[in-house]
């Protein structure tokens, strides 16, 4: 069992193929832009932060090759490369983010007088290079800042029953994640009862990857499959739902995988505070609300199939969006590397 999803060093990148786990742990070449827009686009690897890193990092490992007559040439491939690779998958935010910081870098070096062709090169790569690291101590600070929140509500030092959805973990990430991040730290720290996590139809990324990693983690977690929400924080005592997020907009209103909408309505309901735990490279402040966030639609073979095998009615129509909008209304707090904000102050974050 691995748990890292993404190998880089001497200029190769490699994937952890994410449809094949749990059964196999194949990892797979990705050689440029093409085969980042690929994996991306197929979900070899998946997960807002995880789309960002292994799409720069195509970049880099192609970059890297390449002869480049002038600083000129250069920004203007990497304009092009980026613009690609931001089509892969439109929700999740922060590889748009990314490109947008990776441009900006770009048109910087391309400008400056004193730096050579090489010179903007390796700059370049350095900052890519170093979005791994920043990943992993940004998740550690989720993790910190979360358990801290999700305790300073429960009495003495009682034990928490978390529930998660999708998967947010290692395999979203450089590492560690933001929601199993939140989760992993309250483990740690002994104040973790069990965590549930959800099925998450219709990929299953609950069933095969969160599972995948409570196991290989020995935490103790139970799964259940997306209907049984209601049931379990009827029944089970629920302390805090905590999930990750594709992109959130500046009023707090959060897109995440298909079906987290439904269980913050049920958690409202049921008076469990119902976090998102993301860092600021989720963060969208150029679209005001949810109602702006573009809904990736995914192909019919994703709900009729579980892998190779039919389950739907031949002939049946499907709708298959790969995300939903929770309102900012249903949502305690967003859990950032920063620091726990309500959604409304995410515009101007207290210091803390
Ligand atoms: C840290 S991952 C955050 C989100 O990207 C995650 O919750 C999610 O919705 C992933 O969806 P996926 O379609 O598997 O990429």
């Amino acid at each position: 069992m691995t748990l890292r999803a993404i190998k880089y060093e001497n200029n190769n990148l490699e994937i952890l193929d994410q449809l094949l786990l749990p059964a196999h742990s194949k990892y797979i070449q990705v050689k440029g832009v093409e085969d980042g827009w690929k994996v991306i686009n197929k979900m070899q690897v998946r997960g807002a932060p995880a789309i960002a890193i292994v799409g720069c990092l195509s970049l880099a490992v192609e970059i890297r090759n390449e002869k480049y007559e002038s600083k000129r040439q250069m920004r203007q491939e990497i304009e092009g490369k980026l613009n690609y690779l931001v089509s892969s998958r439109p929700t999740a935010v922060n590889m748009k983010i990314a490109a947008e910081e990776m441009l900006e870098l770009a048109n910087k070096l391309s400008e400056d007088a004193s730096i050579t062709v090489d010179d903007m090169k390796s700059k370049f790569l350095l900052t890519i290079e170093h979005m791994l690291e920043k990943d992993i101590s940004d998740n550690k600070a989720i993790g910190d800042n979360g358990a801290k929140d999700i305790l300073s509500h429960v009495s003495g030092d009682s034990l928490v029953r978390i529930l998660t959805h999708c998967n947010t973990g290692s395999l979203a990430t450089a590492g560690y994640g933001t929601a199993l991040g939140v989760i992993r730290t309250l483990h740690a720290m002994k104040r973790l009862e069990h965590v549930y996590c959800t099925e998450t139809r219709p990929y299953n990324q609950g069933a095969r990857l969160t599972a995948y990693e409570l196991v290989h983690d020995k935490i103790p977690a139970t799964l259940i499959v997306d209907s049984m929400v209601a049931a379990l924080m009827k029944h089970r005592n629920i302390s805090a739902v905590v999930v990750g997020a594709d992109r959130v907009a500046a009023n707090g209103d959060t897109a995440n995988k298909i079906g987290t909408y439904q269980i913050a309505v049920l958690a409202k309901y049921h008076g469990v505070p119902f976090y998102v735990a993301a860092p600021f490279t989720s963060i969208d402040m150029k679209i005001h609300g949810g109602e702006h966030i573009v809904i990736e639609e995914r192909p019919d073979r994703e709900m009729t199939h579980v892998g190779e095998h039919r389950i739907a009615a031949k002939g049946i129509a499907c709708w298959n969006p790969a995300f939903d909008v929770t309102p900012a209304s249903l949502i305690a707090g967003i859990i950032t590397e920063r620091g726990v904000y309500r959604p409304d102050q995410l515009r101007e974050p207290p210091t803390h």
